[in-house]
């Protein structure tokens, strides 16, 4: 997996690229889903695009209070002090986020306010929820938070490639997540949760791997929310 990251621990293969294999399938759903190859072959159904940018902006504020959670445990529980300067940045591009999703709405006639959050876009944020327990290990939070970030980043890259036929009105939404300073920070979230996870104990590292799953299928179900193949 050249160009991947993949590193070898001292005590075995990386736990991440061991989970990418395992759930390959699984992985490639939710970063290769018909809506996002839609968006790079230049047919993707514009009602479907705002209903994705309508629900993305009510996920994203139900996803700051979460990456707060996270910095909060990265304050008290990491053996690393550098880590709450990566969350911290995350979050401070949050915060941009949110003025870009209301300029962009805007754009689209899209007013953003009273939006009703779709069934899949509930789960999702309800799981979030759950993360920000205090019970929720920061492994596992972090786990789940580099795994969110990647299949957007993944994704929107796609729409990027050469070849890709993305409609000009999209690619400044592509390249908010499909950029290589996202990239970057991706892969700064994914080398704290390795380092995590190899110190952790086999509880910690399974409820980790039941998270990154667990994301997987929320976002293969807010593709479908926003490609409009599934009831509300
Ligand atoms: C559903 C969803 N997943 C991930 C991201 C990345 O921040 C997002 N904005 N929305």
């Amino acid at each position: 997996m050249a160009g991947e990251g993949t590193v070898e621990a001292a005590g075995g293969p990386a736990v991440i690229a061991g989970w990418m294999d395992k759930h390959r399938e699984m992985y490639r759903r939710a970063t290769k889903h018909p809506f996002v190859l839609s968006i790079r072959g230049g047919t993707v159904d514009l009602s479907s695009f705002k209903r994705w940018l309508e629900q993305d902006y009510v996920f994203v504020r139900g996803f700051v209070p979460f990456v707060a959670s996270v910095l909060l445990k990265a304050s008290r529980e990491s053996d690393d002090e550098t880590d709450m300067e990566t969350i911290l940045g995350g979050m401070a591009s949050l915060y941009e986020e949110l003025s870009w999703f209301r300029t962009e709405a805007f754009k689209w006639g899209l007013p953003l306010v009273d939006i009703i959050p779709r069934r899949a876009n509930q789960d999702y944020c309800g799981f979030l929820r759950s993360l920000e327990e205090p019970e929720v290990d920061y492994t596992t939070t972090m786990v789940a938070l580099w795994a969110i970030e990647t299949v957007y980043q993944e994704s929107f890259s796609l729409c990027l490639e050469d070849g890709s036929k993305t409609p000009p009105e999209l690619m400044e939404t592509c390249q908010r997540w499909g950029n290589a300073g996202f990239r970057g920070y991706c892969d700064s979230l994914r080398r704290i949760a390795e380092r995590r996870l190899e110190m952790a104990q086999a509880g910690i590292q399974k409820n980790a791997e039941a998270a990154f799953e667990r994301v997987l299928e929320l976002e293969v179900s807010f593709w479908d929310m926003s490609s409009g193949s599934s009831p509300l």
